[in-house]
């Protein structure tokens, strides 16, 4: 559906030139919620405002729908626009326009007339749950509310794309919660390919299928939301998955773990000892793992810490453990796990 191939984008500030976007190459399938995460700076707004070139990128291809967007004329961008809708975090409505007439505005805007406006209009007001305030002004409304007038608005050009700009930025979490399962549903209900940015892990964890994650305009890492959760690569995304999913351990593990290789080292000298972070999601969460290794390679486990979550249907976890015995023993355990689809990772801490 969306193709960046060799976006780049640089400014000129007043310092010089800034390179937000420094080579970026995006595929984003037809029907899927991509999400786009990095830290304040990443270039994430530089990146969604490219899809629909409200930034013409320096340089690279957006080819939205098999059509590449930058070689359009102005009339070509206009009519190719109506296809991609935008939410925005502060929602840009305008004041002095009541709750129908702002989701109107694009309707309007394109010449259509009345009747079939209210036509398009009356059943969206529906579908985001607005139809008991269509008289009312964005003053005598919600956040969460002028939010759904956003995405009323969004959708009124029956777009295939929708951009979201940190939509739910300015919002609780009750909110943020409500929001996103709207644009879950508008994505399930429409078949609209959502592109949702965010420098919050939570709301890609709740409505993503796909993430890529942004540092200094570079895509560093991207794939299905349950394998970044459980196996991430870079820095920055561990960083931002801490937020909802501690990566580091807490002190007292850490001196419980110190404390067993001690007493390993006194009551059993040719044992090794081993700190491990198990991640694992879907089916491998329902075996019974930690029991098989026991039985099969006789190693001892103690578990130290241990946290397990959902994101949508599917279940994942990450356990600590400490585990001992023989060095190949050890080694054949920790194949098994690997085997079995649970990412294994050795920690090292000073003892
Ligand atoms: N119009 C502009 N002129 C000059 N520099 C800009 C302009 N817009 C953005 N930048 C710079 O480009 C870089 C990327 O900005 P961008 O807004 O895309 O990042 P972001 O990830 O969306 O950040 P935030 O979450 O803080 O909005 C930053 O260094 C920013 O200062």
């Amino acid at each position: 559906m969306i193709d960046l191939r060799g976006i780049t984008q640089t400014y000129q500030g007043p310092q010089g030139p800034v390179e937000a976007l420094r080579g970026i190459d995006l595929t984003i399938q037809p029907g899927e919620v991509f999400g786009i995460i990095g830290k304040s700076g990443a270039g994430k707004s530089s990146l969604v405002r490219v899809i629909n070139l409200l930034n013409r990128p320096t340089t690279g291809q957006v080819i939205v729908g098999g059509r590449d967007l930058t070689q359009l004329n102005d009339a070509q961008l206009r009519e190719a626009r109506r296809e991609i809708g935008m939410v925005f975090q502060h929602f840009n409505l305008l004041s002095s326009r009541t709750v129908f007439d702002n989701a109107a505005l694009p309707l309007e805007l394109a010449g259509m007339d009345k009747a079939a406006i209210r036509e398009r209009v009356t059943p969206l007001l529906e579908l985001v749950g607005l139809a008991h305030l269509a008289d009312r002004y964005p003053a005598q409304i919600s956040g969460g509310q002028k939010q759904r007038v956003g995405i009323a608005r969004a959708l009124a050009s029956r777009p295939k794309v929708l951009l979201s700009d940190e939509a739910t930025s300015a919002l609780d979490p009750e909110t943020t919660r409500s929001i996103l399962d709207l644009l879950r549903q508008v994505n399930r209900e429409l078949g609209l390919t959502v592109v949702l940015i965010t420098h919050q892990m939570q709301v890609i964890k709740q409505v993503a299928d796909r993430v890529a994650v942004i540092e200094a305009g570079r895509i560093v890492e991207q794939g299905r939301v349950l394998d970044v959760f459980t196996r991430p690569q870079q820095a920055i995304t561990k960083s931002l998955i801490d937020e909802i999913l501690p990566q580091e351990l807490p002190v007292s593990v850490l001196d419980h773990v110190r404390k067993l290789t001690r007493q390993l080292a006194t009551t059993a000298p040719g044992h090794a000892g081993r700190l491990l972070r198990l991640s694992y999601s879907g089916d491998s969460a329902y075996q019974p793992i930690l029991s098989q290794l026991i039985r099969e390679f006789g190693v001892d486990m103690s578990i130290l810490h241990g946290q397990v979550d959902e994101i949508q249907d599917e279940t994942f976890g990450s356990l600590a453990v400490y585990a001992s015995g023989e060095p190949l023993q050890l080694r054949g355990a920790v194949e098994h796990l690997r085997a079995g689809g649970v990412a294994v990772q050795e920690v090292t801490i000073e003892i």
